[in-house]
């Protein structure tokens, strides 16, 4: 079984940590942007699956959430670890909630927020006001944890050990998230949205 990072980026931050994380990860990592692959991975041949999306304007893209919808009860069977990007530090726990339908977060072993960067040449015009009037910064920004990817791949790691060794996802685990849900989907995303 093998680990699944599904993630959509404007302007390569998110990309970057899918692929900081797919580096860290001690298994083989499948990258699926879900822009370029809407329908997504093969979902049977993985047990993991982490999810990450940035925030633009306190919310996600439209493209993102219709990827969850559509994969939901996939996702669902799954080990689940789920972050954003976001520079907003204060923010972190309302975007995480936001970014991610309730049950995806009771679901989920591990939450983060790995924080952002914007180089301001990247952004048109408007985009430009917008994000000043967002985040007040005028400048290049970066508050990327590279820390918190590493902690986040390393519990990853924990709980795909801890599974292997058959107890449970060794995480933090919450009450439907353990590995003997991992490939049986139980709930259908009707049910849910
Ligand atoms: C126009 C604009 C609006 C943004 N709004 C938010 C926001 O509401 N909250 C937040 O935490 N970060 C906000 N950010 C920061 C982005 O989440 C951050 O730059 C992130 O790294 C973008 O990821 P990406 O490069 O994968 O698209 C904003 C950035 C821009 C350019």
């Amino acid at each position: 079984m093998s680990t699944v990072i599904c993630y959509l980026s404007k302007r390569g931050t998110t990309e970057y940590c899918a692929k900081r994380l797919a580096d860290l990860i001690d298994d083989s990592v499948e990258i699926v942007d879900v822009r370029k692959n809407p329908v997504g991975p093969d979902w049977s041949a993985c047990d993991t699956v982490i999810l990450g999306v940035p925030i633009y304007g306190g919310d996600i893209e439209r493209e993102f959430k219709q990827f969850v919808r559509e994969n939901w009860r996939y996702i669902m069977a799954k080990r689940l670890a789920l972050f954003i990007c976001g520079m907003l530090e204060k923010k972190s726990e309302a975007e995480i909630k936001t970014a991610y339908p309730e049950q995806l977060l009771r679901r989920a072993f591990l939450t983060e927020n790995f924080g952002g960067r914007v180089y301001q040449d990247k952004l048109g015009f408007f985009e430009r006001i917008a994000f000043r009037m967002v985040t007040k910064i005028k400048e290049d920004y970066s508050n990327l944890s590279e820390e918190k990817i590493a902690a986040f791949a390393e519990r990853v790691n924990a709980a795909r050990s801890a599974a292997a060794e058959g107890s449970g996802d060794g995480a933090g685990s919450k009450a439907d998230s353990g590995d003997e849900a991992a490939n049986k989907p139980k709930t259908s995303e009707k049910e849910i949205l």
